[in-house]
């Protein structure tokens, strides 16, 4: 496969890392305007870095867009004389649709809208994709490049907005918790280090028993909370303190900020 990343920022550059990680592309193209700070990359024989948009694309078949929302029309009425049926869309930008997408390059186009989080450059990003009419022929391949660096779902694009809440944003909301729980362990005695090496091996723990068993939450926390123990008297105060409910309306509250964002009213 022959990959694009045009805008290599935060997102772009996670990306990045997981496909080289993976070994996942024959070479990669790393667009942006300032290409200085993407010497570190120079490193990998194959990724070859620019600021030409149209030579990327020409070059490529798999286009992954990852500029601001507000770059993405620009960029796409630059480049949509050089796209051919051998190309395939993907867009990971926030709250911009399929339609508009469309609209700009037409609906002939393989288009498939993506939601990665950070987490993609280590391999375990949750992605979810969805697609237009035409690129429903490869939502499969999309999803094997994502599969590769993690786990996919294809969802329908009415969800891609709690699908951003919930992964994309999801990654500064479990970090918020396990640092919440690192400076809880610091309080109980251990070093900075130390706590937070309980709190993320913990957590990773946590995450893989569900995911190994497929078990629910509850049925894992039955078998911690001994009667009368030290879990329940915890985990009881942490409701007590709202600790679902918050987190429920964090979650909730950056939704309705992504339909704001949607409608243009920053
Ligand atoms: N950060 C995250 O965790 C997630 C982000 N997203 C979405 O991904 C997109 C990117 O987010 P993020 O990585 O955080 O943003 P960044 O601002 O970090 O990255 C955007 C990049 O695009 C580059 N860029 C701007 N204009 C152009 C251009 N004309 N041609 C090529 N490159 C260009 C910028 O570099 P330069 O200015 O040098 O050109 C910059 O490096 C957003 O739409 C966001 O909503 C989605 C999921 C998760
Ligand atoms: O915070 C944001 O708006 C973007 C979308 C998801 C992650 N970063």
């Amino acid at each position: 496969m022959k990959i694009a990343i045009i805008g290599a920022g935060n997102l772009g550059l996670s990306i990045a890392k997981g496909i080289l990680n993976s070994k996942g592309s024959n070479y990669i193209y790393l667009t942006k305007r300032n290409t200085a700070e993407l010497y570190n990359f120079e490193q990998y024989g194959n990724v070859i870095i620019t600021s030409d948009n149209r030579e990327a694309v020409k070059k490529s078949t798999i286009l992954i867009f990852a500029v601001q929302p507000s770059q993405l029309e620009a960029i796409l009425v630059d480049i949509k004389d050089l796209l051919k049926t051998k190309h395939v869309i993907i867009s990971t930008i926030t709250g911009f649709s399929i339609a508009k997408i469309e609209s700009i390059i037409g609906a002939k186009h393989h288009i498939i809208r993506s939601m990665p989080n950070t987490a993609i450059s280590v391999g375990k990003s949750m992605t979810c994709v969805c697609s237009n009419e035409k690129g429903k022929g490869k939502i499969n391949l999309a999803k094997a490049i994502f599969n590769r660096m993690g786990h996919s779902m294809e969802v329908p694009e009415e969800q891609m907005q709690a699908a951003t809440v919930i992964c994309a944003s999801g990654i500064a909301f479990w970090m918020r918790l396990i640092r919440a729980t690192t400076q809880g362990a610091i309080q109980l005695g251990f070093d900075a280090t130390e706590a937070q090496e309980l709190a993320m091996h913990t957590c990773n723990g946590a995450a893989s028993l569900l995911i190994e068993t497929g078990n629910h939450p509850e049925e894992e926390i039955d078998k911690v909370t001994t009667p009368k123990g030290c879990t329940i008297q915890g985990l009881n105060e942490m409701e007590h303190q709202g600790l679902s409910s918050s987190l429920i309306q964090g979650i909730v509250a950056s939704f309705e900020k992504i339909s704001r964002i949607r409608e243009g009213q920053l």
